[in-house]
C-alpha cells in the first residue's frame, strides 16, 4: 500500500525535482509573507508548470482575502487550495464556489478537543489536514515543525480523508504511518537544512523511510 506524500513549502527547481524523483503526489506552495517559505504566485508558477501532470500543486494560504486568492490561483494554476487559518465552513464554502479547486483545510490539534470542530467540515472541505498547534509565541500558523500527540486521531469518526502533518520527519515517519494509519502525509520543515531551505538529500531520505514503512502496513 502506498501512502501519498505532499512535500510543501518548495521554492526552487531542485527541491521541485527532489520531490517529484520522490515521487510525490502533492507539492505545496507558501503564500505567508512571515514564513521563510514565502513565494511570489509568479514565481510558484514557474514551479508549478515544471511538476504539471506529475504532482497535484498545492496553494497554503491563511486567512486570504478573494484579492490575493485571485492573484495566486491566477498565478500559479493550483490543483488545490491549502486553508490554513481561522477560515470558517462558509468561507471554505464561498472559496470553493468562486475558484472551483478542491480545499485542503487544516486544523490545529493540540489535544482531544481540538477534533470538536472537525465534523462540521466533513463534506464542506474536500480533504482534512492535522496539523499541530503552534507553539506560544510562533509567528507561524504551521511549518513550525512540530508534532502532536498522533493517538488523538484515534478519536476521529472513521473513514475521514485526511493528511497527517506537524513535525514529521525520515526519524518519525514510519511510527506515524503505521501508528495512524493516516491515508496521505504531509512535510515541510522536516526535509529542510535550515529554515526555509529545501534539502534535496533530506527529501530523498524521507521517501525512503515512508517506503520502509509502507512495507510494515498490512495490505
Ligand atoms: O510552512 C510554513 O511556513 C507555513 C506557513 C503558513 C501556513 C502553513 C505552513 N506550513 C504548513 O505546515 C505544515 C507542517 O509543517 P512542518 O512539517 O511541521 O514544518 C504543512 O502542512 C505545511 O503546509
Amino acid at each position: 500500500m502506498s501512502v501519498p506524500v505532499k512535500i510543501c513549502g518548495l521554492k526552487t527547481e531542485e527541491a521541485v525535482d527532489a520531490a517529484l524523483k520522490g515521487g510525490a503526489a502533492y507539492i505545496g506552495f507558501i503564500f505567508f509573507p512571515k514564513s521563510p517559505r514565502n513565494i511570489t504566485p509568479r514565481d510558484a508558477g514557474l514551479l508549478a508548470e515544471r511538476a504539471r501532470g506529475r504532482a497535484r500543486t498545492v496553494a497554503v494560504t491563511v486567512n486570504a482575502d478573494d484579492a490575493l486568492l485571485d492573484e495566486i490561483v491566477a498565478g500559479v494554476k493550483p490543483d488545490y487550495l491549502q486553508l490554513h487559518g481561522k477560515e470558517s465552513t462558509e468561507r471554505v464554502a464561498q472559496i470553493k464556489e468562486r475558484f472551483g479547486l478542491p480545499v485542503i483545510k487544516a486544523f490545529a490539534i493540540r489535544e482531544a478537543a481540538d477534533l470538536a470542530a472537525v465534523r462540521d467540515y466533513v463534506g464542506v472541505a474536500d480533504q482534512l489536514l492535522f496539523d499541530a498547534k503552534p507553539p506560544p509565541g510562533a509567528e507561524l500558523p504551521g511549518g513550525n515543525g512540530v508534532a502532536f500527540d498522533w493517538s488523538i486521531l484515534s478519536g476521529l469518526d472513521g473513514g475521514i480523508d485526511y493528511l497527517l502533518s506537524g513535525g514529521l520527519n525520515a526519524g518519525n515517519i514510519s511510527e506515524a504511518i503505521i501508528g495512524t494509519g493516516a491515508p496521505a502525509i504531509d512535510v515541510s520543515s522536516g526535509v529542510e537544512g535550515a529554515p526555509g531551505e529545501k534539502d534535496p538529500g533530506l527529501i530523498a531520505g524521507f521517501f525512503e523511510a515512508v517506503r520502509r514503512a509502507e512495507q510494515r502496513l498490512p495490505a
